[in-house]
């Protein structure tokens, strides 16, 4: 199973309704959060993630870089998103976190940045849907994809294994056609990508091209 996830952060701002409707064949659409504190960037909150919400063909797949996710994260799932990830380095109860999150109804994610440990979290993975192992250091689209971090998705996916919990292993930063393979053989599921998709060419026919390269691997999870 692979699912393809366009963060919209590759999106035109301005005509981000046409967008969404650009990427209807996509699985979830990755909303990226940030508040130029925790990351030194700034998108958008509570009021255009609810209008995105409206409008968007396909579920939401919320990405929170920001400070105080303990306060802000449950909003985004009151307002419906499907799934709500926030980083492990911007709370300390990860947990309760994580179970309010399921409380209001959303898929409850965890994300950790290119430098931060997974281990302390592996003995909790049924506490959430999702695990995201950064690819790149969170902030902005179109940086190169860090190799090295693959052995931290090598070791969350053995973890799912062991725990025979159906945790979602997702990616992001950096993929693209020919790394959406490399993060398949680690063993990722859902692949999140920006510029392969809004960039160059038609956006429907570049999420078939990445379904195509991802599914070509022949490492399947
Ligand atoms: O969260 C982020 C960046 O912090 C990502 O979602 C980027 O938007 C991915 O963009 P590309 O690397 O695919 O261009």
């Amino acid at each position: 199973m692979s699912r393809i996830n366009p963060s919209i952060l590759a999106a035109d701002f301005v005509n981000m309704q046409r967008d969404l409707e650009r990427i209807a064949t996509a699985d979830y659409v990755h909303v990226d959060v940030m508040d130029n504190h925790f990351v030194p960037n700034l998108t958008f909150g509570p009021q255009m993630v609810g209008r995105i919400q409206d409008v968007s063909p396909i579920p939401l797949d919320v990405h929170l870089m920001i400070d105080d996710v303990d306060r802000w994260a449950p909003d985004y799932a009151r307002l419906g998103a499907f799934s709500v990830t926030f980083h492990a380095e911007a709370t300390e109860h990860p947990i309760e976190l994580a179970r309010t999150l399921r409380s209001l109804g959303s898929r409850a994610g965890i994300a950790v940045k290119p430098g931060t440990p997974v281990e302390p979290y592996l003995d909790y993975l049924a506490e959430f849907d999702q695990f995201l192992v950064m690819t790149v250091e969170p902030g902005f689209g179109g940086q190169s994809f860090m190799s090295e971090t693959m052995a931290k998705v090598e070791r969350v996916r053995s973890a799912v294994r062991d725990a025979e919990t159906d945790v979602w292993l997702q990616v992001d930063g950096g993929i693209d056609r020919s790394t959406i393979g490399i993060a398949k053989a680690a063993g990722a599921d859902t692949f999140v990508a920006g510029s392969a998709v809004f960039g160059a060419g038609e956006a429907s026919e570049n999420i078939a091209a990445l379904r195509a390269a991802a599914h070509d691997h022949r490492h399947d999870v």
